[in-house]
C-alpha cells in the first residue's frame, strides 16, 4: 500500500471472504488526466465545483456508498502530496480508507495502477472517473449489487438521445467525413461510471490487454466474459468540455435548493 495512505486502514477487512454477495468493495478513481478538452487550468480532478475540487465531489459520491470501504485515488504524477492533503481536509466517513498513488500516461495505464494498490481481500473493485462528480449514490450501489450478484463485469448506462453514425475518419480536422453505416440506436447505449467488476476479473484484463481502449468493461469483454448494464444516471455525466461545467454548477445547485447537499 501506497506511503500515501491513512496509517491505519479503518476498512480494511480482516481477510477474504467466501461469498461474492459479502465482498468488500474497492473504488478506484483514476485522476490523473490532464483535461486538455476543458482548456487551460489546472488538472481536471483539481478544478473547483461550487468551490470544492471535482475529485473530491466524486471521492464522496462513492464514499456515500456504506459497501465502499476502500477507495484508491490516482493522482496526477506530480499530485499525491497535494491530493493527500485535499482528502485530509474533506473528510471521508469513518467507514472508508483512502490510498493516493501517481497515475500514468493514459486512463488505462491510471487505473491499472490503482487497481495493484487494491489489496487481494476486496473481492469486488469499482472504476469511477474524478471526472463523473456527480454520481447519485443509488447508481454506485446498483453496480455493486450486481457484481455481488455474480456478475464480472457492470456498467451503468443510458439510452441515446441522438442518432449515432459511423463515419470514415478524415484526416484533417473539420473536413467532410463520409457516412458508412447508422447503427439501430434503440440496441446502443452511452455508458457511464463507475464500473463495476469481480476484481480477479479485472486484474486478468488488465494483464492480457494491451491495446488502447476508452473502458475498462471493453477489456472483459475482450476476454469473451458477459459485461451486463444497469440504469445510469444523467447525473452521473462525465465532465468534458466547458459547458458540463456550468451543467455541473447547476446540478448542485438545485441539489442545495432540494435537500441542503
Ligand atoms: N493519464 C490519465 C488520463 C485520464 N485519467 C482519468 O480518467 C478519467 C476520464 O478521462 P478524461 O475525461 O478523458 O480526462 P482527461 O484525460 O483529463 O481529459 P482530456 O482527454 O480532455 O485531456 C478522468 O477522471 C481522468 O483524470 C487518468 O487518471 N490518467
Ligand atoms: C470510461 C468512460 O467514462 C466511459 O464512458 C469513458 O470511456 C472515458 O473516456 P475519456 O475519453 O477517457 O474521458
Amino acid at each position: 500500500m501506497s506511503d500515501e495512505s491513512r496509517p491505519s486502514p479503518a476498512g480494511a477487512p480482516a481477510g477474504p471472504l467466501s461469498t461474492p454477495a459479502q465482498a468488500p468493495v474497492a473504488a478506484v478513481i483514476p485522476a490523473a488526466g490532464r483535461g486538455v478538452r476543458l482548456g487551460p487550468g489546472a488538472p481536471k480532478a483539481l478544478r473547483a465545483l461550487n468551490g470544492t475540487p471535482m475529485l473530491i465531489h466524486a471521492v464522496h459520491s462513492l464514499a456515500a456508498s456504506r459497501h465502499v470501504s476502500l477507495v484508491v485515488v490516482v493522482a496526477p504524477a506530480d499530485g499525491p502530496t497535494e491530493v493527500k492533503s485535499l482528502l485530509d481536509a474533506h473528510a471521508l466517513p469513518e467507514r472508508t480508507d483512502f490510498v493516493v498513488v501517481p497515475g500514468g500516461e493514459s486512463r488505462q495505464e491510471s487505473v491499472a495502477l490503482g487497481l495493484a494498490a487494491v489489496p487481494p481481500e476486496y473481492g469486488v473493485v469499482l472504476v469511477h472517473d474524478a471526472a463523473r462528480p456527480l454520481v447519485p449514490v443509488d447508481t454506485v450501489d446498483a453496480v455493486i449489487e450486481a457484481v455481488r450478484d455474480g456478475a464480472p463485469a457492470v456498467v451503468p448506462a443510458l439510452p441515446l438521445a441522438d442518432t449515432v453514425k459511423e463515419v470514415e475518419p478524415a484526416t484533417e480536422p473539420g473536413a467532410p467525413e463520409p457516412v458508412v453505416a447508422t447503427p439501430e440506436r434503440a440496441r446502443l447505449r452511452a455508458v457511464q461510471t463507475p464500473q463495476g467488476f469481480d476484481r480477479a476479473t479485472l486484474v486478468r484484463a488488465h494483464e492480457t490487454v494491451t491495446e488502447d481502449v476508452t473502458d475498462d468493461a471493453s477489456m472483459v469483454e475482450q476476454l469473451g466474459l458477459p459485461v451486463v448494464t444497469v440504469p445510469g444516471h444523467e447525473e452521473a455525466f462525465k465532465v468534458t468540455r466547458p459547458l458540463d461545467l456550468v451543467l455541473a454548477e447547476a446540478v448542485l445547485a438545485r441539489r442545495r435548493l432540494n435537500d441542503g447537499y
